[in-house]
């Protein structure tokens, strides 16, 4: 990992989850259970109140309320939320709210974290919830001189852009500083770009910051004699990074069918391939984002933004490659690691307006949006190492496609009891086709009949 220079302003994770009771996230035989049944196993781990289990009893979202989130609603659109059992964080147990369609991403997450729990799980860090706030500045005769100025009025500049947000300030936010980026030749002639340092504490910010952008750029053209136009958060969140580690040993990944150490060098082999080559990259950080974005999801946030910004961080260096690394340390043990940018929030967007988001931030306990991207990313490498160890042994289908079959089941028109029947069939034949699963479903009627 290559974010230790940010590292020392991580405030504790431990101190800040203090306030949260310890939960005990192995809840077993939970997958067993019918859905009425887990919500109420899930409550009681976490105290969820009323308010919270009617929210996801009934569906998450009023009409009333989307209509007051976007524009022409014309209903809701809901998507499965399964919790990812086992996580250990930092010591500490988490229950993980995933909103999301695809199967398998659940059971591959809370299998992954049921192996990393016995070998002391994830360990995070992250840097000070930073964000950027470019200003684009045109028509600069001198656009050296003009950096030069910016930077020499940088305080007057924090100032004004301070002014604008109290509530951000009482909570030891604000903006920090002053970057400015010359571009010597645009299709456009010369352009500057004036960065906005802010810490947005708990917001994702992008309305923080665009404020405050907004608020500065009449002083920003006075002091360069250009025009401006942008004023626009960037999504490159290159200073908000959350960092996620685990190491497990060999054998505690090994199968019927395969030896620890083969499975530890396959995921090795199997990351060496997405780092050096950009199509496989792609499929190797979608792995990746399968366990972050139905958080993101989940907890009300922009997904959007999280995309945009793990895919710029992916290429860097200027060629598109893996986010996250696999190697085996020199106890032979498998060593997994995850740096991205995850400006996650706990308030702002829909994040307190959509009941079952606020429900979800309750499931996690999490104490900060810190806390909560940290949470983010030991997700994400737990998916990636399900992903790997799959594929670089028994290969994606097994596992995917037995879990899948539910849906095959759904499509060709089995209801109730039948889904399991149907899928439970297809899955023992290793044939998961619609076709094959209507003929299976007229059978199973006709028998019946
Ligand atoms: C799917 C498994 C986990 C099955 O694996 P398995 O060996 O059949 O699982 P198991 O029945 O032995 O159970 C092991 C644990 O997995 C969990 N688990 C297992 N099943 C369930 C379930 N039904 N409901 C809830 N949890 C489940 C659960 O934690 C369980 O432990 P337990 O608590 O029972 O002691 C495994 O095959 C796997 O991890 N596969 C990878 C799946 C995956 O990555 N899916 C993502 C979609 S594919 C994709 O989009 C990404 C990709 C692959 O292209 C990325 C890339 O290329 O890098
Ligand atoms: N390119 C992009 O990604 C863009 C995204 N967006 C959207 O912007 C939204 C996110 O913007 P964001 O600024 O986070 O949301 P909000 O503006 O809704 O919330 C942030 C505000 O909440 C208040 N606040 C209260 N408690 C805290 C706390 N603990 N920490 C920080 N702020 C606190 C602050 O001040 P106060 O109370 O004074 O408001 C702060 O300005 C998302 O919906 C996103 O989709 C918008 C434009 C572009």
């Amino acid at each position: 990992m290559s974010g230790s220079e940010t590292g020392a302003a991580r405030p504790a994770i431990t101190s800040q989850g203090a306030a949260r009771p310890a939960i005990n996230s192995r809840l077993e035989n939970l997958r067993n259970l019918v859905p009425a049944e887990r919500l109420g196993k899930v409550a009681e781990a976490v105290a969820l109140g009323d308010g919270e289990l009617e929210a996801l009893g009934r569906g998450g979202l009023p009409l009333a309320l989307a209509n007051g989130m976007i524009e022409n609603v014309i209903g809701t659109f809901e998507l499965p939320l399964g919790i990812a059992t086992n996580f250990t964080i930092n010591g500490r147990d988490y229950l993980i709210p995933m909103a999301v369609e695809e199967p398998s991403v659940v059971a591959a997450a809370s299998y992954m974290a049921r192996i990393a729990r016995a070998h002391g799980g994830f360990q995070t860090s992250s840097s000070a919830p930073i964000m950027r706030a470019q200003v684009q500045v045109l028509d600069v005769a001198d656009p050296h001189g003009a950096r030069a100025r910016v930077l020499k009025d940088q305080d007057a500049i924090i100032a004004a852009a301070n002014a604008r947000d109290k509530v951000l300030i009482s909570l030891g936010g604000g903006c920090r500083g002053i970057e400015v980026h010359v571009f010597d030749r645009t299709p456009v002639g010369p352009m500057l770009a004036v960065h906005l340092i802010v810490d947005v504490r708990d917001a994702m910010g992008a309305n923080t910051v665009n404020t405050m952008a907004e608020t500065v750029a009449p002083i920003i053209e006075r002091i360069t004699g250009g025009v401006v136009r942008l004023r626009i958060l960037s999504n490159y969140a290159d200073l908000r990074l959350a960092r996620a580690a685990v190491t497990v040993p060999p054998e505690a990944l090994k199968t019927e069918d395969y030896a620890g150490e083969r499975i530890a060098r396959g995921i090795v082999e199997a990351c060496a391939f997405a780092i050096v080559d950009p199509y496989r990259a792609a499929t190797h950080n979608k792995g990746i984002m399968n366990g972050i974005d139905p958080i993101v999801v989940a907890t009300g946030n922009d997904w959007r933004a999280i995309e945009a910004g793990a895919h710029v961080w992916a290429a860097r260096s200027g060629r598109y490659t893996a986010l996250s690394n696999w190697e085996i340390d020199g106890k032979g043990h498998l060593v997994g690691t995850l740096e991205m940018p995850m400006a996650l929030g706990l308030v702002g967007g829909a994040t307190k307006t959509h009941p079952a988001a606020r429900a979800a931030l309750k499931i996690l306990g999490v104490q900060s949006a810190q806390e909560l991207a940290e949470v983010a990313v030991a997700v994400g490498l737990a998916q990636n190492m399900a992903a790997l160890r799959a594929l670089a042994t028994e290969g994606i289908q097994k596992g995917h496609m037995a879990l899948h079959a539910r849906n095959i089941a759904i499509v060709a028109g089995a209801a109730g009891d039948e889904i399991e029947t149907v899928a439970g069939a297809l899955a023992a034949d290793h044939d998961v086709r619609v076709d094959r699963a209507k003929e299976m479903l007229e059978a199973l009627r006709g028998g019946k009949g």
